[in-house]
C-alpha cells in the first residue's frame, strides 16, 4: 500500500512593522536546520503594479489589506499544501512591485509565513496550523524601520516618517493589531525571546516527529 504524503505544516508570524517577525521566522528556521522548511514573506504577494507609473506606486497605501495580491496567495498556499510546487513572485521595495521573474519553489514540510495581514482575511487565517502575533511597542518599531528602511529599502528619513504618519501608524491600528485576538502565541519583544522560539521549534519537532519526519 503506498503511503499517502502529509500536508505541510503552516505557521504564521504576523505582528507591526518593525516587530521583529522576519527575526522571528528566521530563528524558527534556524533552530529547525536540516527538517525541511521555508519561510514566504507576506510582502512577496504585494499586487503587481508594474502598469503604474513610479509615482502611482509610491502613492499606494501598503498598510491595507488590499495592497496585497491575497488570492495568488491562498492559490500558491493550496497548491504548496497540496505537495504541488509554485511560481513565486519577487518583489522590490525600490521598484515598489514585483520582477518579471518567478522562483519555481517545491513544497516543504514546514512553511512559515510572515508578514503584516496574514490575520485579517479568514480564508488566509483558516490555512494556519499555528498563529503567532509579535507585539513590540510603535516607538520601538519605528525607530527599527527608519533605521532598516534607509539602510535596505532605499527610503529617506523624511520618506519614513511621512509615510508611517500617514498610513503605517493607521493602519496598524485600525488592521493588524486588532488581529492579535486570532494568535494562539503573542511574543512580547520578537527575536530576542529565546523562551518563546524555543517553545514553537518544540512543538513543531514534536508535530514532524509525530508525522514521522
Ligand atoms: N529584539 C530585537 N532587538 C533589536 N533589534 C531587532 C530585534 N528584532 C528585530 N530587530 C531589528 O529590527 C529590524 C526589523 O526587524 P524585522 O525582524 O525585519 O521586523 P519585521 O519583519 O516585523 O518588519 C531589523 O533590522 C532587525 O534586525
Ligand atoms: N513598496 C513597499 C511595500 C511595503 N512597504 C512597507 O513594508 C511594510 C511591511 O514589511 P515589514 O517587513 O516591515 O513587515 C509595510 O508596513 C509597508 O508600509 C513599503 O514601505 N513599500
Amino acid at each position: 500500500m503506498s503511503e499517502t504524503k502529509k500536508r505541510p505544516l503552516i505557521i504564521g508570524v504576523t505582528g507591526g512593522s518593525g516587530s521583529g517577525k522576519t527575526t522571528v521566522s528566521q530563528a524558527i528556521y534556524d533552530e529547525l536546520a536540516g527538517k525541511s522548511i521555508m519561510i514566504i514573506a507576506q510582502d512577496t504577494y504585494y499586487n503587481d503594479q508594474a502598469q503604474m507609473t513610479m509615482a502611482q506606486r509610491k502613492a499606494v497605501n501598503y498598510d491595507h489589506p488590499l495592497a496585497f495580491d491575497t488570492d495568488l496567495l491562498i492559490s500558491d498556499l493550496k497548491k504548496l499544501l497540496n505537495n504541488e510546487s509554485i511560481e513565486m513572485p519577487v518583489y522590490s521595495y525600490s521598484e515598489f512591485t514585483r520582477s518579471n521573474k518567478t522562483v519555481r519553489t517545491e513544497p516543504r514540510d514546514v512553511i512559515i509565513l510572515e508578514g503584516i495581514l496574514i490575520l485579517d482575511d479568514p480564508r488566509l487565517r483558516d490555512l494556519l496550523d499555528i498563529k503567532v502575533f509579535v507585539d513590540t511597542d510603535d516607538d520601538i518599531r519605528i525607530i527599527r524601520r527608519i533605521q532598516r528602511d534607509m539602510v535596505e529599502r532605499g527610503r529617506s528619513l523624511q520618506s519614513v516618517i511621512d509615510q508611517y504618519l500617514t498610513t503605517v501608524k493607521p493602519m496598524y491600528h485600525q488592521f493588524i493589531e486588532p488581529t492579535k485576538r486570532y494568535a494562539d502565541i503573542i511574543v512580547p519583544e520578537g527575536g530576542e525571546n529565546t523562551v518563546a522560539i524555543d517553545l514553537l521549534t518544540t512543538k513543531v519537532r514534536d508535530i514532524l516527529a509525530h508525522h514521522g519526519k
